[in-house]
């Protein structure tokens, strides 16, 4: 019932085609991902699934019905779209008394989602005396107010401190492991490695890849060894024995064309000792420029 279906999703502003046959489903009990250059299409995707644009063709659902026809759309699905949405001249407590009231959730809401955003000391304060980050955190208040089973987060880490970072990673894993469908875009790939189990990429348009995050960094990583030994000698003399041949870095080695499994079984064979031994992969960073090099609308020169 939480599950978001996008098929064939088209989206032209005339001659331009913001989001080209689309077709990905996003599954509950997950975080999503949700990637792609700038102008590739996930802002639209996210405004046609929330019915505040619509379709050329193909359809946006979650659990088999438009957003419009959602009977309480705010007790199904939460969204961030725009920081800035709230009216300044309200204080953060009766920006979200009035959308609670006008989608008849009961009040007592508006005090937990304070709460739960850390904004609850700031709620008697006017909206536009707040930073970006308090702005994201209300809007991720306004997101959680009906308890949606679908949250959908656009760049939700927006303005926010590292410890603002952390906090936004735990409560979107959290969400997820209470069972709801979780989708978040983002720029910053180092903080979706950390909190993305799946991931839907896009480009000009267009579906790049759907698939679960290790897989994506684990398809694109060349089997590679990170090792650090007392005695290199040795170890270098049984890795050539076996055809390898190690680099020297920065006080640690490195073995192309191998996994640690390999090299660890080799070295205790050898009774060499190892103080250091793990697989590297590709960051998350990488693999998304590897897929989405040729699909960007704006590049700059080097
Ligand atoms: N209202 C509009 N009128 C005309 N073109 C639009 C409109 N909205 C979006 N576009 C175009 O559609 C394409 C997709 O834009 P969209 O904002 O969905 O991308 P995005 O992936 O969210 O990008 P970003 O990462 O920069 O937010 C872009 O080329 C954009 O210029």
């Amino acid at each position: 019932m939480n599950t978001i279906h996008i098929r064939a999703l088209t989206k032209e502003y005339g001659a331009k085609t913001a989001v080209d046959k689309l077709t990905f489903d996003v599954l509950p009990g997950r975080v999503t991902g949700f990637l792609g250059p700038n102008g590739a299409g996930k802002s639209t995707t996210l405004r046609l699934l929330l019915g505040l644009d619509r379709a050329t063709s193909g359809t946006a659902t979650v659990g088999g019905h438009r957003y419009t026809d959602l009977e309480q759309p705010l007790l199904r699905v939460g969204a961030l779209l725009d920081a800035h949405a709230a009216h300044g001249s309200r204080t953060a407590r009766s920006h979200l008394r009035a959308l609670a009231a006008a989608n008849r959730i009961p009040a007592r809401r508006v005090e937990e989602v304070l709460e739960q955003t850390g904004i609850a000391a700031a709620a008697g304060r006017r909206i536009k005396t707040y930073s970006l980050g308090m702005r994201q955190r209300l809007g991720i208040a306004a997101a959680l107010l009906g308890d949606p089973g679908v949250i959908l987060l656009d760049e939700p880490a927006n303005g926010l401190d590292p410890e603002g970072i952390i906090w936004i990673r735990e409560l979107m894993r959290g969400l997820a492991a209470e069972g709801r469908t979780v989708l978040v875009s983002s720029h910053l790939m180092s903080e979706t490695a950390a909190f993305a189990d799946h991931l839907v990429i896009l480009g000009r348009g267009r579906l790049l890849a759907d698939t679960p995050t290790a897989a994506f960094i684990e398809e694109r990583s060349t089997p590679r060894v990170r090792l650090r030994t007392s005695e290199p000698g040795r170890l270098r003399a049984a890795l050539a024995e076996a055809g390898l041949e190690p680099v020297e870095g920065a006080g640690h080695w490195t073995v192309e064309g191998a996994r640690a499994e390999r090299i660890g079984a080799l070295a205790a064979r050898e009774g060499v000792p190892v103080l250091e031994l793990a697989d590297e992969q590709v960051s998350l960073e990488q693999a998304y420029l590897d897929l989405t090099a040729d699909h960007a609308e704006f590049t700059s020169n080097p």
